[in-house]
């Protein structure tokens, strides 16, 4: 699809950048071959419950490390048991190079923890902070499939004020710096505008974040 007027890369926040357009189409088929790969048990896509007993609308799964309610773990310890899948380097080369393009300084560790979040129509996330990492590291996210509203606001509430931004299939969003402990979610997402030729029906968004674990532990 061409574009009346490009989307330039943007600052929404101090180290919390844009960058549109950033998977090519085959990148993004490629990326939801995996995630169809990842999905399947053990350790595949799953309802998380949190820990008032409600569940997310969002369905999900983790590489590397394995996030829940609140911490990371080595098995799916709050589903099937099982260990969680390795995280593919080419995650991790991907977030260096996409850190770098949004000016941000280097992690300074590998990148470890892949999350996998599915959004049914319908599906949304409150606002929320990612706090369960030990390091300072940037978060580096892909979209794919149907645009969403991204809500990004400030370290300090889950409050006003924020900034809204149009994440499509193929937009990576970095935040780092001053922002890496900013609110942020995902108030809706927009049903049946994922590109047709990617076949995905609803939104994938594969998060990358630098754990700060120690393998061993
Ligand atoms: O779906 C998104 O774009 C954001 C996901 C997110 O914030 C998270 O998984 O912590
Ligand atoms: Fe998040």
């Amino acid at each position: 699809m061409t574009e009346l007027f490009a989307r330039p890369p943007a600052e929404v926040a101090p180290g919390a950048v844009h960058l549109p357009g950033r998977l090519t189409a085959e990148q993004q088929r490629g990326l939801l071959a995996d995630c169809r790969r990842w999905a399947l048990p053990p350790a595949g896509l799953r309802t998380v419950t949190m820990p008032r007993g409600g569940t997310m609308s969002v369905r999900q799964l983790s590489l590397g490390w394995h996030w829940y309610p609140y911490g990371y773990a080595r098995t799916v310890v709050d589903g099937d048991g099982a260990p969680v899948k390795p995280f593919p380097p080419e995650l991790g080369a991907l977030a260096e190079q996409l850190v770098a393009e949004a000016g941000l300084p280097p992690a300074g560790a590998p990148y470890d923890v892949a999350l996998i979040n599915f959004y049914p129509a319908g599906a949304r996330m409150g606002m929320h902070r990612d706090s369960d990492e030990r390091s300072p590291a940037p978060v580096v996210s892909l979209s794919l499939g149907d645009s969403c509203v991204f809500r990004f606001g400030t370290p300090e509430s889950r409050g006003r004020p924020w900034r809204d931004t149009e994440l499509r299939s193929g937009d990576a969003f970095v935040f780092g710096a001053a922002s890496r402990l900013a609110y942020h979610g995902v108030p809706r997402t927009r049903p049946g505008t994922a590109p047709a030729a990617l076949g995905l029906t609803g939104r994938l968004n594969i998060t990358l974040r630098v754990s700060g674990l120690s393998p061993a532990s």
